[in-house]
């Protein structure tokens, strides 16, 4: 709803009223539509000044309207009535004007925001344009270039960006009601007719077409197949080259093909998926609402390679002072050079001063006495770390957590090397850490409550999107990525090419093909992975043939490529060939695809013509069978958890929700019935088996993916 008072003799003052962000409800339209109707009525009334309660404007349309039938006054009309009135209306602007948000205060005569407000057009983010006058208001105030780029992006802006832009008249760190109250006062009585955005000319690049056809081109390459951002770019054409009235007409239309599709859907999923897990809880009852995290003043990073650096800049930038400890004094000043560049670089994007005075770097052990908090990034192997985490254990405080940053080591059995095994969980970064949003908090069977708070917490504060996973070989994001890069070598060695494996993949919405990412992080990752789980190297059992391994099919191809030094970018040679090493850009190799004749010829396989579609199954399906195991292992604790690990940390697009959203999208009797298909024709491959939770959903006639928490409680209370 809306509330309507009377201040200061002569304002009429509106205040959004809709908890927690003011979101534009049925309610809040109807209030916000019958205050206005009383403000202009009303003869005592000059001006009027719109606000939220609670120090936020307003969050938008309620997206959790979008799903129902549309009740109460539409938000365009309303927006309208609002710009064509008589009396200058003024939005004071705190916390945030998002969306329909920011197109209700565009519709308003002048707009004055907090410092700290944030304002933007994050419809695109949702798979919908800005459709209440958003795309055609925006460009007529701040010119075409840095409309597009605002609605096509969806960024959030600060109130200083905004002023520079011409968002917003004033920004103030004063109390913006009151300023918005006196400002309104002083305008009253003035001509609102150049006020009116619809009716000024939105400043365009003196080549608009082919400004717009640029644009075009680079939103759709970046868009990878989202329909969004495209529909964007042909409404801000529309404000660009038709009047207001016939440009409101193609945001409308644009926004019904868009508001019904499979896409908005799904990223509006995603949304909401954020935020569920946010609302993490552990088999064992523990939860966040009866969790309570404990306050990091201090914390430290051990280990400063890619991932330790990382971790460093994102305390840091958080405000965190760290201590950043390395072994030996060469690797620390490297290490102190890396991060301090990297911490000014940060700063400098963000127009502020690096904060260096933070971090401390050390040799010594003995600086971790301090701290709340400990990081360990050393390399990935379980001796190393369980020295560091005894060590660790007599060094800190008996209170202090310590915290693994490993992407599939047992989180149990460092917790066993400490004193303390309730204050140890898994924090998985990914890199770059300091940009990658995704953090996976794994809990062990003895990792206490309070760990899993205080972790999930620190990621929130490091502008992550944490979630809470058991612990596993893995967790769940590389433990679905292994049947997912096994299908893509497999294919390898029955026709397909790297290319068509890649190109089925980003045709699909992946910013890169298997191939491609492999290549970028290196072969030799896995290869040492393999190494450990003794699928390749020495601890392979003496005699065993080189495609089957622990009683199933395996296909060594990527431990021949690293064999023959063959590393990826950084060896100018892997799947693809690179101009020199280090090299980006991927080339065919005539050579790798010699190998593989070779390889098949002298392994007595047949090659035949892989299609785009069994690509897709057979590489995505099988990494959706193992989400449904980890459902089932009680790993994470929905669907939701599964689909934002991959969306925020695997390239998942988000225009398809996610691989557990995907295959409810599909069809999980189709999902199944494929997986049936392939396991049929590969029995040696045990990943493609469909797994029983997946099959219980089907005979459970496939609910929707909200409802599946439901079976999985069924499946763990029968176990
Ligand atoms: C044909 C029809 C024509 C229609 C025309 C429409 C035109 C319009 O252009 C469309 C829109 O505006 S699209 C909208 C464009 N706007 C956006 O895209 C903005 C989306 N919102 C955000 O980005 C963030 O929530 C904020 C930055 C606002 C706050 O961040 P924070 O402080 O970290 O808080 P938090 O944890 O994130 O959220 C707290 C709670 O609020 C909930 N909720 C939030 N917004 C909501 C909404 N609009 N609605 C409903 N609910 C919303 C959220 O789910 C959560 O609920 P829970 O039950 O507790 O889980």
């Amino acid at each position: 709803m809306a509330r309507y008072t009377r201040i200061a003799g002569s304002i009429a003052l509106i205040t959004l009223k809709n908890p927690p962000v003011n979101a534009l409800s049925a309610a809040v339209r109807q209030g916000i539509t019958d205050s206005v109707g009383r403000a202009l009525s009303d003869p005592e009334v000059e001006a009027v000044v719109l606000c939220g309660e609670d120090g936020k404007f307003c969050g938008g349309a309620d997206i959790k309207e979008f799903a129902r039938p549309m009740t109460g006054p539409g938000l365009v009309p309303m927006i309208d009535a609002i710009e064509a009135g008589e009396k200058p209306v003024v939005a004071a602007i705190e916390g945030v004007a998002l969306g329909g948000g920011l197109e209700l205060a565009l519709a308003c005569h002048y707009r004055i925001a907090h410092y700290k407000a944030r304002l933007g057009l994050p419809e695109v983010t949702l798979g919908l344009i800005p459709a209440a006058g958003g795309t055609q208001r925006l460009p007529r105030l701040i010119g075409v270039p840095a409309a597009l780029d605002l609605i096509t992006t969806g960024r959030h802006v600060s109130a200083h960006e905004a002023l520079k832009l011409g968002i917003v008249d004033r920004v103030t760190d004063r109390n913006t009601l009151e300023l918005a109250v006196e400002f309104a006062k002083s305008v009253s009585g003035q001509p609102l007719a150049p006020r009116r955005l619809s009716t000024r000319q939105p400043s365009c690049p003196t080549d608009l077409d082919s400004f717009l056809e640029g644009a075009m081109l680079r939103v759709r390459q970046r868009a990878r197949g989202a329909i969004a951002p495209v529909a964007c770019v042909q409404a801000v054409r529309a404000a660009a080259t038709l009047p207001f009235s016939q440009g409101m007409e193609q945001e409308k239309e644009l926004m019904a093909s868009l508001f019904t599709s499979a896409q908005a859907r799904a990223m509006q999923y995603c949304f909401f998926s954020q935020r569920t897990v946010g609302r993490w809880s552990m088999p064992s009852g523990a939860r966040w609402d009866n969790s309570k995290a404990q306050p990091i003043h201090k914390a430290a990073v051990i280990g400063l390679g890619t991932m330790g650096r990382g971790i460093a800049v994102s305390l840091v930038q958080a405000g965190i002072p760290v201590v950043a400890v390395e072994m030996e004094t060469k690797q620390l000043e490297v290490a102190k050079h890396a991060v301090t560049s990297i911490l000014e670089r940060e700063a400098q994007k963000r127009g502020k001063e690096p904060k260096l005075g933070l971090i401390h770097f050390s040799i010594d052990l003995q600086d971790l006495r301090e701290v709340d908090l400990v990081i360990e990034a050393v390399f990935e192997d379980m001796a190393l770390k369980k020295q560091v985490f005894r060590e660790l254990s007599s060094v800190c405080r008996p209170n202090a957590f310590l915290c693994t940053n490993t992407s599939s080591l047992d989180v149990n059995q460092l917790a066993a090397a400490t004193r303390m095994p309730e204050l140890v969980v898994g924090m998985h970064f990914f890199a770059p850490a300091h940009v990658m949003k995704l953090l996976e908090v794994v809990y062990g069977p003895r990792s206490s409550p309070v760990a899993v708070a205080t972790a999930m917490q620190l990621g929130k504060r490091l502008g992550k999107v944490s979630v809470a996973v058991g612990n596993c070989h893995g967790f769940v994001g590389n433990r679905m990525l292994m049947p997912y890069m096994e299908q893509s070598v497999f294919l390898l060695e029955e026709g397909a090419t790297p290319e068509q494996v890649d190109q089925a993949l980003e045709e699909f919405g992946f910013p890169m093909g298997v191939f491609r990412v492999s290549d970028l992080s290196g072969l030799d990752v896995g290869w040492k992975v393999r190494k450990g789980l003794g699928l390749t190297g020495p601890g392979v059992a003496p005699g065993e043939s080189a495609r089957i391994r622990q009683g199933r099919r395996y296909c060594p191809l990527p431990d021949l490529l690293c064999k023959q030094g063959r590393l990826g970018q950084k060896t100018g040679k892997g799947w693809y060939l690179y101009d020199k090493p280090g090299g980006r850009v991927a080339k065919s190799d005539p050579w790798l695809h010699n190998f593989l004749e070779e390889y098949r010829s002298q392994h007595g396989l047949q090659a035949h013509p892989v299609s785009q579609q069994e690509v897709l199954e057979r590489c995505l399906y099988s990494l959706i069978n193992e989400g449904f195991r980890i459902l089932e292992d009680g790993i994470a604790a929905g669907p939701e958890d599964i689909d934002t690990i991959y969306v925020f940390g695997y390239g998942w697009p988000p225009h398809r929700g996610g691989p557990m959203f995907h295959a409810g999208a599909v069809g999980l009797p189709t999902v199944l019935e494929k997986l049936e298909h392939y396991s049929q024709a590969h029995p040696d491959i045990p990943q493609l088996q469909p797994s029983s939770l997946l099959r219980r959903l089907v005979t459970a006639g496939s609910p929707p993916i909200h409802k599946w928490r439901e079976v999985v409680k069924t499946v763990h209370s029968q176990l």
